[in-house]
């Protein structure tokens, strides 16, 4: 973990929630929601959702949801909270006020996500257990219940099958997943699109996984990075739980409530 500007969580809350205008950022699977075997079913625990409700009653503060999930699957998860920033595909794609923005794919772009969808069809058909998640510029081969090994091979089978292929694809590895993008955007390029376009003084980004890292790097002085569950990270905190997360939030709502903002 980094070095934390305060000694305490509380402290930094303290601190964040007098904020002139506050962006409280959060990533979705993991963080707000606990892991299920099927992704359509995932939803954010009922004490993250009131969080988040309390937190978009409060002026001069934004949250948004920053996810790998696809942008539509974001929304259809989080069941979009009236007044949420969406950014979907590991920053690839923003749904803000109702506007859809992705960078456009070319021609050749499309028929390399063409390309890697075969790929990826045919490593999953050979990989029993596995089943592929279509994304706008990419795919994710998921693994979730496998054995180690099996896992393992599944991964390495489709690392192999797509350098092969030489489609210069970006990877990304996460939690029983493993993904594949013809973009190389990442959180950290969300994080700073979300700070200009909110005008945000502070902010606030909460998540549990590697490409989370990103998001955390994007981070500086007065910002806080909130690290959830076990593994290697840059955050300044660190918190067990998505439960610990809802926490956090209910009191950093509570207090910035309590600035009269
Ligand atoms: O950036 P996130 O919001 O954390 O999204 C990361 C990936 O989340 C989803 O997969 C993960 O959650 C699933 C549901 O709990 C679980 O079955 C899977 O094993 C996890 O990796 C989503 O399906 C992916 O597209 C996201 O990239």
């Amino acid at each position: 973990m980094s070095e934390p500007m305060f000694p305490t969580l509380d402290e930094a809350l303290t601190r964040l929630a007098s904020t002139e205008h506050l962006l409280v950022a959060l990533d979705f699977d993991g963080t707000l929601a606990p892991f299920v075997d099927n992704p359509e079913e995932s939803r954010a625990i009922p004490e993250a959702r009131d969080a988040v409700a309390r937190l978009l009653e409060v002026s001069h503060t934004t949250v948004a949801f920053v996810s790998g999930r696809a942008v539509d699957s974001l929304s259809r998860a989080s069941e979009s909270p009236d007044g949420i920033l969406l950014v979907g595909s590991h920053g690839a794609e923003y749904r803000f006020d109702g506007v859809d923005t992705h960078p456009p794919l070319s021609d050749g772009d499309r028929a390399r996500v063409a390309t890697l969808s075969g790929v990826l069809a045919v490593v999953s058909s050979e990989h029993p257990g596995t089943w592929v998640e279509a994304k706008p510029a990419g795919f994710a081969l998921h693994t979730r219940g496998l054995p180690d090994e099996l896992e393992l091979a599944a991964n390495e089978a489709a690392r192999r099958a797509v350098a092969d292929a030489n489609l210069q694809v970006k990877v990304r590895d996460g939690k029983d997943v493993i993904e594949f993008s013809i973009l190389s955007v990442t959180k950290g390029d969300a994080l700073r699109h979300l700070r200009d376009y909110t005008g945000a003084t502070a902010v606030l980004y909460a998540g549990d996984d590697v490409t989370d890292e990103d998001g955390f790097a994007a981070l500086g002085e007065g910002d806080l990075s909130l690290k959830c569950g076990p593994g290697d990270t840059v955050a300044n905190y660190r918190v067990a739980s998505p439960a610990d997360v809802a926490a956090v939030l209910a009191t950093l709502a509570q207090e910035r409530a309590a600035t009269g903002r």
